[in-house]
């Protein structure tokens, strides 16, 4: 039986608040008439947030949850461009249901009722710096995000991938210890990077598939902390001098690696080019686009949100 005009316009205004919570009417009510399409939720399965789900790190990620069948419900969170990576994501023909929010006064949508909460917001590395240079900005970003999970979700299991790990890990505990919600066993760095790339590194000197290897690395994830142990690798297998040293340093050398050869520079965070920080002044490096976002970026580099130049 064909539904009526209003059960139709009701199934609009449910799917559009299951996609904009806080903002319904970004549904494209219009497209959904037509198709006349019905919203899902409700099933069972774990309820994840991404915190920083527009950036490099986070979209992949929104992608894989999206993907994975034990996720029921799935909120996109980011203080720029979450609608547009929210709409996209929730185009994929998977179970999860995908919210988007946008900006800190979404944030507690976000994250209230959340089971697992992943965390890559904040600025990444550029080349010739390390990860604590990241510290400043990050730190902040981290403790704010982490109280919002303590007044939110506090029973959440907590992911952190924002940089650098080793000191944003020791932030979030302290932000739980202060409000009362805690659990080690809750609060994780995520380093599995570092267990790929040796996989992966090791495989190339066995000749094997990575398929096939499994190397434990224990301790952080910067540089002498990251401690891959070449003697448990399996299947097992024995390294001359050379090949540990070479290894060990691959491997803990893995992400400055990849941060040269990207060479990312200082990003307009409102997609189209580089801006520079109005309070600050730092210039972007090499620069080579005209920003077209109309003065309102924020700069990648000192975190200063306003005011500022787009040259
Ligand atoms: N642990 C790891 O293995 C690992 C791997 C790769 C990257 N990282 C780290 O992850 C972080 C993100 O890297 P990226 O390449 O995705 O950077 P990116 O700049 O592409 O994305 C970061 C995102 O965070 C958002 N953001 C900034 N401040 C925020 C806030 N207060 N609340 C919510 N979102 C905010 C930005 O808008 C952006 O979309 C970096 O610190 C990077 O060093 C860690
Ligand atoms: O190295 C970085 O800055 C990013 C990440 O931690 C990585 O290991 O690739």
């Amino acid at each position: 039986m064909q539904p009526s005009g209003a059960e139709v316009h009701q199934r609009i205004a449910r799917i559009s608040a299951h996609l904009y919570p806080s903002n319904p009417q970004m549904g494209d009510g219009s497209i959904l008439e037509r198709t006349n399409c019905r919203a899902k939720g409700g099933a069972a399965g774990f309820k994840v947030a991404i915190l920083g789900a527009a950036g490099g790190i986070g979209q992949p990620l929104a992608m894989l949850m999206k993907m994975n069948p034990l996720v029921s419900v799935l909120h996109l969170y980011d203080v720029v461009n979450a609608p547009g990576v929210t709409a996209d994501i929730s185009h994929m023909d998977t179970g999860a249901v995908v919210r988007g929010f946008l900006g800190q006064s979404e944030l507690e949508g976000a994250l209230t009722g959340m089971d697992l909460v992943i965390i890559p917001a904040g600025i990444p590395r550029k080349p010739g710096m390390t990860r604590d240079d990241l510290f400043k900005i990050n730190a902040g970003i981290v403790r704010t995000l982490c109280e919002g999970i303590a007044k939110c979700c506090p029973n959440a299991i907590v992911n952190l991938i924002s940089n650098p790990v080793n000191s944003t890990v020791p932030i979030a505990a302290e932000v739980f210890k202060k409000a009362g919600t805690y659990d080690p066993k809750k609060l994780l760095g995520v380093t599995s990077l570092d267990v790929v790339r040796a996989n992966t590194f090791v495989a190339e000197v066995l000749g094997l598939d990575p398929r096939e290897v499994e190397v434990p690395v224990v301790g952080g994830h910067a540089g002498v902390t990251i401690l891959p142990l070449l003697s448990q690798v399996k299947p097992p297998c024995s390294f001359t001098h050379e090949e540990t040293e070479y290894l060990t340093k691959r491997i803990q050398d893995g992400g400055t690696e990849v941060v040269e050869v990207k060479k990312r520079g200082w990003i307009c965070n409102s997609i189209y080019g580089i801006c520079s920080c109005k309070i600050c002044r730092c210039l972007p490096q090499g620069l080579k686009r005209r920003c077209r976002c109309g003065g309102l970026c924020f700069c990648s580099f000192s975190g200063h949100r306003t005011p500022f130049f787009c040259l």
